[in-house]
């Protein structure tokens, strides 16, 4: 069954086409990862998966029943919102909000204006800010919140949507490691299907079903064509030492952890460049 999918998708940002023929599946309850280089066009890639930016041609569709798929600009923000739960990079926090009311704002699509503020959502904004170590803040001002902390509250935002589907932009940005692993471990237990943008490799190859690469062909100037997505498939073919090196300009190679059962991967300078 499919989640998600783009059909000859482009997008266009400023006057600029940045992407241009994406196709690309998501199957219901797996995990893909976005990568590629910076302003290769993930965020992009992301948004237009979450209906917020329209494609200049092409569609992006998504499950709506078990055999049938909607193009999602057609669904209402609020039905889109339903289904859907977009974590952003980067989100405006405001004083005037409390760290519990914004958090309770994922629950906006789900409720009835008057069903809001009970217990049960009270329940929920607690539960989700405890899954991501932030329950003692329920009550502190927005805006006091460090920037990994902020990352945090604004995913605990997304959990508390309940959507089947969640896509998050660098949801690891400003982690530190151990926040990094213990909460892509959160949204494995709780988004059925997760789609998310990553720079880490190393945590590409460990947590996702699959990766897709945004980026361009060998020999393209990435200076005036669009990007696309080039490759997709497990992480540990995606990330071979060739499509690393093509990809991302750098050399690699995967090894496994020495006490566990996981496979690794090192980056290092390409031979022909100077070493850092
Ligand atoms: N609002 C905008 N107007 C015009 N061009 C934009 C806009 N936002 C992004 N771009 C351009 O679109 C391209 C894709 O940007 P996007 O943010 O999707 O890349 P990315 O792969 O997510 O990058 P990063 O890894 O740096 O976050 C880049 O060339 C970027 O400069």
């Amino acid at each position: 069954m499919t989640a998600l999918r783009l059909a000859g998708v482009a997008a266009r940002l400023g006057g600029r086409t940045v992407l241009r023929d994406v196709d690309l599946e998501v199957p219901d309850g797996t995990r893909l990862g976005i990568i590629g280089v910076n302003g290769a066009g993930k965020t992009t890639l992301l948004r237009v998966l979450a209906g917020v930016l329209t494609p200049s041609a092409g569609t992006a569709l998504i499950a709506d029943g078990p055999d049938r798929l909607v193009d999602l600009r057609r669904l209402p923000a609020r039905e889109r919102a339903r289904r859907l739960a977009f974590v952003p990079q980067e989100d405006v926090m405001t004083a005037e909000l409390r760290v519990g009311e914004m958090v309770a704002l994922g629950r906006v699509p789900q409720t009835r204006p008057w069903a809001r503020g009970g217990r049960a959502e009270h329940e929920l904004v607690r539960a989700a800010l405890d899954a991501v170590g932030l329950a003692d803040r329920i009550d502190s001002a927005c805006d006091q919140l460090s920037g990994g902390e902020r990352r945090r509250a604004v995913l605990a935002r997304g959990l508390v949507q309940q959507c089947p589907v969640m896509l998050l932009d660098e949801p690891t940005n400003h982690l530190d490691v151990a926040w990094q692993l213990d909460l892509l471990g959160v949204l494995a237990a709780r988004a059925r299907t997760l789609v998310a943008t990553v720079h880490d490799l190393d945590l590409a190859l460990r947590f996702f079903d699959r990766l897709a690469v945004v980026g361009w062909p060998a020999g393209a100037d990435r200076t005036a064509e669009p990007a696309s997505v080039v490759a997709v498939g497990p992480p540990g073919e995606v990330l071979s030492a060739a499509h690393v090196e093509s990809h991302f300009g750098v050399g690699s190679v995967q090894v496994p952890h020495p006490a566990r059962a996981q496979l690794h991967l090192l980056i290092h300078p390409r031979e022909d460049a100077s070493p850092i």
